[in-house]
């Protein structure tokens, strides 16, 4: 089985194509960035025709244009990426992970690198435009993304006890009707004969975690947003980032609760509520990802936690909070196979359980693998919050993650 695909590469090209429409350049002036709406391609396309010397900088990637008002400072320019190239990228061990990838992608990089673009619109340049602008280095997501050496993890060994405990214990989290159903060890005064729960990692069902109108509100968010073919993790990329793929093991449809639902004040709540149970904070979860499941959907067995993102900045997911947002007519439960456990779904109720071992919350714990069970009748909703070891919804914005 795969792992549900989070949602940390979403958007990323669309915003790397976007900038390029900021590109700005003064008519009279090249050196001077304007609001002016015309980009340096169009720019470049007036007044004097291009004139395209195949042969320039073609062992670089895309040949350049040579623009013949400013020849001599673009010769220049790839002349110097050249040598960057031959004398430090082809030779350089650092430079083993991107020497193949590192490709001018675009016939204009050098002419848009002699405008000081290189600086002025750096997401961009640095990746379409590397050798030109001499940042191979940028192709590689561990340099682009570095670790924060003084990053704090939301879970330390022993923090998923205490956070279980405080869920029990704690009087503002009651109203959401907190019952044990896994923990590590009988409570005091407990015995296998008494006990109604399982030994097992931590996990409390709440059978009160969000209103009728809660609920309701997050469906309709969801159509919103527009639901849309769930995906799983898939290959790795040359720049180090993950592709999607849609799998016959994973057939339901999902939208995200990000840009206007994400600002819903009913949205809001409830991210504010994972937080308050969970005391994870805010910024360490995914954006929710709101899950329709019809007749015959399903998701097959798997692990939330994606191994990769240890590397991260994000962290791996660390718990899951899974909210039923309606009744299912029948079907649709989330079976936990190893702990001989289905959390049946009802609208209100939610499940929350560790990816992470208490003694190593950076280990994946394989006991709360997990399926959701085909609907046989009738449709199903859920959402999920999936928490990260550290701030996740920054990275992202970054490209990072
Ligand atoms: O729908 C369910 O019951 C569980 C969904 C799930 O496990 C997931 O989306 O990762
Ligand atoms: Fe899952």
């Amino acid at each position: 089985g795969g792992v549900a695909d989070s949602s940390c590469n979403v958007g990323k090209q669309a915003s790397l194509d976007a900038e390029i429409g900021t590109t700005t350049a003064n008519d009279d002036d090249y050196g001077e960035p304007t609001n002016a709406t015309s980009s340096a391609r169009v720019l470049y396309q007036a007044p004097t025709p291009a004139r395209k010397l195949d042969s320039v900088g073609g062992e670089m990637g895309v040949a350049q244009t040579i623009d013949v008002n400013r020849e001599q400072e673009i010769y220049e320019k790839i002349a110097e990426a050249r040598y960057y190239m031959v004398n430090e990228v082809n030779i350089e061990p650092e430079y083993d992970a991107v020497r193949d990838i590192c490709k001018n992608k675009h016939e204009s990089c050098a002419f848009w690198a002699m405008l000081g673009e290189c600086e002025k619109n750096p997401n961009y340049m640095k990746l379409n435009c590397a050798p030109i602008c001499q940042t191979c280095d940028f192709l590689s997501i561990e340099t682009r993304c570095p670790l924060d050496p003084n990053a704090v993890d939301a879970l330390y060994p022993g923090d998923i006890t205490k956070m279980f405990n405080r869920i029990l214990t704690d009087p503002s989290i009651q109203q959401y009707q907190p019952t044990i159903v896994s923990r590590p060890e009988y409570a005091e005064g407990d015995t296998a004969e008494t006990a109604n729960y399982i030994l097992g990692p931590w996990m409390v069902v709440f059978e009160n975690a969000l209103t009728d109108e809660e609920a309701d509100r997050m469906i309709e968010l969801g159509g919103n947003e527009g639901y849309q073919r769930s995906a799983d993790v898939g290959r790795k990329l040359e720049d180090g980032t993950y592709d999607k793929k849609i799998y016959a093991g994973r057939t339901s449809t999902n939208a995200w609760c990000q840009n206007d639902c994400y600002e819903d004040p009913i949205a809001k709540r409830l991210m504010q509520r994972v937080e308050d149970i969970t005391g994870v904070p805010e910024p360490n979860s995914e954006w929710l990802q709101l899950l329709r499941y019809e007749q015959n959907q399903h998701y097959n067995r798997h692990h939330d936690l994606i191994e990769y993102q240890k590397e991260r900045q994000c962290g791996v997911r660390i718990f899951t909070l899974y909210f039923y947002l309606n009744d299912v007519e029948e079907g649709g439960g989330t079976e936990f196979p190893a702990l001989n456990l289905t959390v049946t779904p009802k609208r209100g109720r939610a499940a929350l359980w560790p990816s992470v071992y208490d003694h190593d919350p950076n280990l994946k714990d394989p006991r709360t693998e997990h399926a959701a069970l085909p609907v046989t009748k009738g449709v199903k909703y859920g959402a999920n919050a999936w928490l990260h070891q550290r701030d996740f919804k920054n990275p992202h914005r970054e490209g990072c993650n």
